[in-house]
């Protein structure tokens, strides 16, 4: 059966590899719709026969929308595991269509970030909007401060994010980045190549040193449960 969208590439048969990989779960973060253009999607496919290939799980937000759908029903048609994390309040079948694999569903956006980076060993982005971008930025912030130090990866699909990394260069220049920090995003057109970079990526730490990961997160997840109010909103947030 045809998935939505899907072209003739990607019909191709997915052969598990024997190369094996040093992650067991990748997240990825992307565009809840698919975008204009046909490399898009496709590159969301290739990155989902590329994980089946390397035996890695998918963990992602959840929902069939867009890209995400692309993605996450390529990893569970080639047999991998898929994690979906997704807030309660976006569950409803109007807004993220029939998930595929394992849903978890959490109590706010926060607790899916905090559990989405818990869960994986590694983060890659393909082209999306604000989400998108949004969760890029914070786990590449949390990589900066020494939260983590699992590798981020941008699928820079037909340049898509090149004023993204323009506008990173421009920000190391002027002094806003660390020249050392600009290498904790790493770029590659393809789903293979940036794979590949993935793997061989040595984490460069800041001036925290040590990942302080597990206990960072924990903390989260308990503040979050604490601040919560009786509609699941973190204390502070008119609307979630
Ligand atoms: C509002 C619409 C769809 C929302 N459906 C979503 N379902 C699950 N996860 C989502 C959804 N929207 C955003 N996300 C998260 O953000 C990233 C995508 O956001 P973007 O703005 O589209 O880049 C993605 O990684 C999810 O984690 C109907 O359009």
């Amino acid at each position: 059966m045809r998935l939505e969208n899907q072209t003739a590439m990607e019909e191709k048969k997915i052969v598990r590899s024997s190369a094996s990989s040093r992650f067991k779960k990748v997240c990825v973060f992307c565009g809840s719709n698919t975008g204009k253009r046909e490399s898009y999607r496709d590159a969301a496919i290739q990155l989902g026969q590329e994980l089946v290939a390397r035996g890695v799980d998918l963990v992602y937000g959840g929902g069939s929308v867009g890209l995400m759908g692309l993605v996450s029903q390529t990893v569970h048609r080639g047999g991998g595991h898929v994690l979906g994390i997704i807030p309660r309040s976006l569950m409803g079948k109007e807004i993220t269509g029939e998930t595929v694999g394992e849903v978890r569903p959490v109590a706010n956006m926060h607790q899916r970030k905090a559990e989405m980076a818990l869960h994986s060993d590694c983060f890659i982005a393909l082209p999306g909007g604000y989400g998108t971008l949004e969760e890029l930025l914070e786990v590449i912030t949390w990589a900066q401060l020494g939260i983590h130090d699992k590798p981020v990866g941008l699928l820079n699909v037909d340049g898509y994010y090149n004023y993204l990394l323009t506008f990173i260069d421009k920000a190391v220049d002027d002094g806003f980045i660390k020249p050392s920090q600009r290498h904790i995003i790493v770029s590659a057109p393809s789903a293979k190549e940036l794979v590949q970079k993935l793997e061989e990526y040595v984490p460069v730490h800041g001036e925290v040193a040590g990942a302080l990961w597990e206990a960072e997160l924990q903390r989260q997840q308990q503040q979050i449960g604490s601040n919560l109010n009786a509609t699941g909103i973190p204390a502070g947030f008119a609307m979630l």
